[in-house]
């Protein structure tokens, strides 16, 4: 094995990944810098998740190599991977995975609370940020008084809430509509800028993927160098350069 370059927070080599025999991922590299906003960018299908997944840890893909800091993920165990994703890194999904039994401010500090941090000060972070999406009147509610753009917020609220080293975002405006959108991503990749979090955001939305410092495109499992939208199909009509 071959260490990665030193300003690489994350690093992957020639992963690749099958579900249930059809190719996932096939041959993709990349690095992200410290404090950088990636965007991971393809149409539906195209290995978006599973790179993210694989990235994460929560996936050891089948061949290849991932790297965090200079440390292999991907010849660690279960328990040590979990370890990781706990406390260095935030996950968010398309749709919001909430505790229903939990509050909205609950949900926001789980990741604090499970670090031990003291119940009043994960509450005070957790308001904090319930605050900056716009949904702090909310943070008494549970789960299933919200709406699904509110829930959504609850999830982003939750995983900036530790000040992770690296957040995943997996089409994590899927649910928001565009008028939400723009406000949840601009506070999203602002917190990222200002806490030096490194950001890897899946989108198929050429214009979220616009916001990203720098934007990885993918085709079919693999790693290309630009996708060209034509028209209102977006990418599903994708033309592609290499
Ligand atoms: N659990 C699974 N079982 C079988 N096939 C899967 C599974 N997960 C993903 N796939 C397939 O692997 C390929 C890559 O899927 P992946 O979800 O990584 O792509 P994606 O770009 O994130 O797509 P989307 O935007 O729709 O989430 C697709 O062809 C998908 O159908």
């Amino acid at each position: 094995m071959v260490a990665p370059p030193d300003n690489d927070v994350l690093w992957a080599r020639s992963l690749h990944h099958t579900h249930h025999g059809s190719p996932a991922l096939s041959g993709v590299s990349l690095g992200v810098r410290e404090g950088e906003v990636l965007a991971v960018h393809g149409p539906r299908g195209c290995g978006k998740t599973t790179l993210l997944r694989c990235l994460a840890g929560h996936v050891v893909p089948e061949e290849g190599e991932v790297w965090f800091n200079s440390v292999p993920v991907h010849t660690m165990g279960a328990v040590q991977r979990e370890r990781l994703r706990r406390d260095r890194f935030g996950w968010i999904d398309p749709e919001p995975a909430l505790v229903p039994e939990l509050t909205a401010w609950e949900n926001a500090a789980l990741p604090l609370l499970l670090r031990g941090c003291s119940h009043r000060a994960a509450r005070s972070a957790a308001l904090e940020w319930l605050e900056r999406l716009d949904i702090g009147s909310c943070a008494a509610d549970r789960p299933h008084a919200l709406l699904q753009s509110q829930r959504q917020r609850v999830a982003v609220a939750r995983a900036l809430v530790a000040t992770p080293t690296v957040l995943f975002a997996d089409e994590p405006t899927a649910p928001l509509y565009s008028a939400d959108r723009s406000q949840v991503l601009r506070t999203l990749t602002a917190a990222a800028r200002s806490h030096r979090i490194t950001v890897v955001l899946a989108t198929h939305d050429a214009d979220v993927a616009a916001l990203a410092d720098r934007t990885v495109a993918l085709l079919d499992g693999r790693r290309v160098n630009s996708l060209h939208v034509n028209g209102a199909e977006g990418l599903d009509a994708c033309s592609l350069s290499v």
